[in-house]
């Protein structure tokens, strides 16, 4: 599709503005973010992994960079590299070849410089709230007081600041993951790095760890890389967002989410919202990878004959 053309939806007689057509704000923003240096480059980046008879190329040539103060999601079908990607960028995986640069030095293992939130809930049960997020200011050899007035305080950001002296089986699925990212946060990282944080919540919790998450990011300063498989979430959260193909993961296309910020919730229903999700579905139908994360659609079920029942009144 050429730029500026539109695009016709199944809903007859509705079209969808093109979703490279920023409206000006989300423009100039754009313009904005990319007169900032990058924090973090990814610089020719490729993965092989080796196996006993077979090598597979999770990554190939990847070549990106994040400016500081972005907003980058990652998505991609899966087997496109997304979590071997983000373990480059935190240091638990080296490159084949290649390399992550922060703040234009080249980086080697994991370092207080990126702060990382997994899906999974990852506090430590034997410590409180408290002395979860205190863990990482400590290990950076501040004293155990200030770490606790530290602590306090950006517990106090994450609206937990009652549940300081609860444990982590104690709080929900959404307030462990915020205290995880108050936890990653507090080490003073330059970028927060987020795997599928969100996708083990229900989708009302997961709005709020969105809104939340954003807001974080509206009053300090960091850099931030979400990889989802969640197209919604992709699109309302990031600046940008970085499409991977796979076999062997590849760049396809970065896109400029065309929606303005504050972001809130009517803007999922806009055209511009729209529009962009509809080309991200195209995209991903495209590789023609089944996702096995996706809505199944038109499921058959063989179901054993004796156990058919009708609803014909008898
Ligand atoms: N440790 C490993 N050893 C061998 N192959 C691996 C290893 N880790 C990943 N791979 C392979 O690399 C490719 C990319 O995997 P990766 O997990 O990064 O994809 P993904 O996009 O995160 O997938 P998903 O969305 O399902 O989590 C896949 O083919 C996978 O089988």
């Amino acid at each position: 599709m050429e730029k500026g053309e539109w695009l016709m939806t199944d809903k007859a007689e509705h079209t969808l503005p093109d979703y490279r057509d920023l409206p000006p704000d989300v423009a100039e923003r754009m313009a904005q973010i990319k007169k900032r240096d990058y924090v973090l480059k990814i610089d020719h980046v490729t993965k092989e992994f080796v196996q006993k008879r077979s090598r597979v190329k999770a990554l190939d040539d990847i070549e990106f960079g994040v400016h500081r103060r972005e907003l980058v999601c990652v998505v991609g079908p899966s087997g496109c590299g997304k979590s071997t990607l983000i373990r480059i960028l935190a240091g638990l995986e080296d490159p084949t070849s290649g390399h992550i640069l922060m703040d234009g030095k080249s980086v080697h293992g994991p370092g207080a410089d990126r702060g990382m939130v997994f899906q999974k809930y990852t506090l430590f049960p034997w410590l409180d709230v408290c002395q979860n997020v205190m863990f990482g200011i400590e290990m950076a050899g501040v004293s155990r007081l200030e770490a606790q007035r530290q602590a306090l305080q950006w517990l106090q950001m994450i609206g937990l600041e009652q549940f300081a002296k609860a444990y982590p089986h104690q709080l929900s699925g959404g307030m462990q993951q915020r205290v995880a990212i108050a936890r990653a946060l507090a080490a003073s990282p330059r970028v927060l790095l987020m795997d599928e944080s969100f996708s083990a919540l229900d989708a009302q919790t997961r709005t709020k760890m969105q809104n939340y998450l954003m807001e974080i990011w509206r009053k300090i300063d960091i850099t931030i890389v979400f990889i989802t498989h969640d197209l919604d979430e992709a699109i309302y959260l990031a600046d940008r967002i970085l499409v991977l193909k796979p076999n062997p993961g590849r760049v396809e296309e970065v896109i400029e989410v065309p929606l303005s910020r504050p972001r809130r919730a009517e803007q999922m229903t806009s055209d511009e919202f729209l529009a962009t999700k509809a080309h991200l579905e195209e995209l991903i139908r495209s590789f023609g990878v089944p996702d096995e994360n996706a809505e199944d659609e038109d499921v058959k079920i063989d179901l054993p004959l004796l156990t058919l029942v009708t609803d014909k009144v008898e």
